[in-house]
């Protein structure tokens, strides 16, 4: 979490962001400060402007006005310091899961490409999809075309993993495994991860922090801290203390909406 009182530099910090689509104002003034290796998920009512927040920081847009920064650094636009999961997994279809990694590792510089398809596999090997690396896209189920994309942005290291309901899309059984899977890669590789959600149950078992928008124009209403012990697993939702928090968190969406 972040200390507002030492002068450790968050990783992430967004100031002041506002975010206009002509008369529609998405965002008015959002300020959160991420810290390194921490887990924050992003929740709120329905056009609340989570996957706006989140392409901001992806690079993909502009913001209106504020100032949006990985390590004090302005973001310009997108790069390798940010991976993103989106909902879809966005493969290309004319390439294996192994290439399809391995494409996104092309820019690494001084990779050789025996060191891209072993880096591929090892990341493949991670999320469970050995053994599928001459797999097509569409022979894959959605869950594991959603490994593949998680996959892919994990393989260049970056420091940020933004996440827009990347289980969304999923059947509620594949969707928990990937929850169990997003926890375990996790525990293994610390990264900072911002994730959207509309399921609060998953924000509350991952995260360090649940973030709560107000709806349009998004702002951010409240931050919960999640002092549930890691490792997590899914069971940690069968405590009392989780229960409590997903209320409260539901509870402050339905008072806002
Ligand atoms: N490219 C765009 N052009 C115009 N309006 C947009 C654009 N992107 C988003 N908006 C508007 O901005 C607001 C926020 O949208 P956004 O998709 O960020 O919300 P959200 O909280 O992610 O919604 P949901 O939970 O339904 O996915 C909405 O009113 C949406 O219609």
């Amino acid at each position: 979490m972040i200390d507002e009182t030492t002068s450790a530099e968050p990783k992430l910090r967004v100031a002041g962001i506002v975010k206009r689509f002509g008369a529609v104002t998405a965002l008015e003034g959002v300020d959160l400060a991420v810290a390194e290796n921490e887990f924050v998920s992003i929740v709120g009512a329905s056009g609340c402007g989570k996957s706006t927040l989140l392409s901001l920081i992806a690079g993909l847009e502009p913001p209106t006005a504020g100032t949006l920064e990985v390590d004090g650094r302005a973001i310009t636009g997108p790069g390798r310091d940010r991976g993103v999961v989106f909902q879809h997994a966005t493969l290309m279809p004319w390439l294996s899961v192994q290439r399809n990694v391995e494409f996104a590792l092309r820019g690494e510089a001084g990779l050789t490409r025996a060191e891209r398809a072993e880096r591929a596999r090892e990341f493949l090997s991670l999320v469970g999809l050995a053994g599928f690396e001459e797999a097509f896209p569409a022979q894959l189920s959605g869950g594991m075309q959603q490994r593949v994309a998680l996959a892919r942005s994990l393989s260049y290291g970056p420091d940020i993993l933004l996440m827009d309901e990347p289980f969304g899309a999923l059947d509620a059984l594949t969707r928990r495994t990937m929850q169990e899977l997003l926890l375990e890669v996790w525990e293994r590789h610390r990264l900072t991860v911002l994730l959207v959600t509309h399921d609060i149950g998953e924000a509350v078992v991952t995260s360090d922090r649940v973030v709560v928008m107000s709806p349009r124009p998004g702002r951010v209403q409240r931050i919960v801290d999640v002092p549930i012990p890691r490792p997590r697993t899914l069971a940690s939702e069968r405590t009392a203390e989780f229960q409590g928090l997903e209320d409260g968190i539901l509870d402050l969406i339905h008072g806002a909406a």
